[in-house]
């Protein structure tokens, strides 16, 4: 039976090598241990839709934001990753709903050291336990945090929004300036607050945001003299799974024939 398998990391590929490189002994390095990047689909939806939408952004330095249980960003410059937040694996950049996101690789050794944490219970620390849930201590999910009283939500929003700041601001340093920002998938596309701290943290790029579009979900929420254009756009990763399988089967057929 034909199996199709379609790669999450795939629209990363083409990374210049600076940004998939990591600082390891080349012993490992030339193993495969580099910066893969995932929601490769995600990205690839938008860069095709970006392109159908405002063709003169698509060809700018966009930096698209992949806000859901899994969170990461990537900068697009002409439609193509040049850089992102993920890595090796799902756990790098962004402080997510359960996952850490960046931290200190010293803490995962101490714990295994110094407070006798085995392989696998650091494994469920920075991939279950942590995060939004772990900060919070009352749910992984945005929602929950926003209709919760106690101060640790607010504190674990602050931080989410923090950290998603601080690892934009790194792309746009790779981009070398910036365009546009696209807010996609389950808090990217449905929360206007999250959206707005986020871009006051941007303000320094240029970023305005128009209050009232972002509340009321249009499709483009910055101000018209806003530098960079701000977009919402609904992501779609299963039609690019469809696309491909579609393409592939088409070109199955033309090769059998
Ligand atoms: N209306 C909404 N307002 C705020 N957050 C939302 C809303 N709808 C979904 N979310 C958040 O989106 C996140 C899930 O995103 P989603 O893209 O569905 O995740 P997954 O990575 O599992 O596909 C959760 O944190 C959820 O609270
Ligand atoms: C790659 C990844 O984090 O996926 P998800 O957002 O589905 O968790
Ligand atoms: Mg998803």
């Amino acid at each position: 039976m034909l199996q199709i398998a379609c790669f999450d990391t795939g629209f990363h590929h083409a990374m210049p090598a600076i940004a998939s490189h990591l600082a390891l002994p080349r012993t490992l390095s030339d193993r495969g241990f580099r910066r893969y990047g995932f929601h490769g689909l995600s990205y690839e939806y938008i860069a095709l839709r970006l392109r159908e939408l405002d063709p003169i952004l698509a060809q700018g330095r966009v930096l698209a934001a992949h806000l859901g249980n899994g969170a990461s960003m990537c900068a697009m410059r002409g439609g193509v990753s040049i850089d992102t937040t993920m890595g090796f694996t799902a756990l790098d950049g962004l402080m997510m709903g359960t996952r850490t996101g960046s931290i200190d690789p010293g803490v995962v050794v101490h714990l295994q050291l110094q407070e006798g944490f085995s392989a696998g219970e650091v494994e469920s620390l920075l991939y279950r336990q942590s995060g939004l849930l772990g900060v919070s201590g009352v749910s992984s999910d945005m929602r929950a945090l926003h209709a919760s009283a106690d101060p640790h939500a607010a504190e674990a929003i602050e931080l989410f929004v923090w950290s998603a700041a601080r690892q934009a601001s790194a792309l746009i340093g790779s981009l070398e300036g910036l365009d546009g920002i696209i807010f996609t998938a389950g808090i990217g596309e449905n929360d206007p607050i999250i959206r707005a701290a986020i871009c006051a943290r941007l303000a320094w790029a240029g970023v305005r945001l128009d209050e009232g579009a972002n509340v009321s979900g249009a499709d483009v929420i910055s101000r018209s003299d806003s530098d960079v254009t701000v977009r919402v756009i609904p992501t779609d990763e299963e039609r690019m799974i469809a696309m491909h399988t579609s393409n592939l089967l088409e070109h199955e057929q033309g090769t059998d024939s």
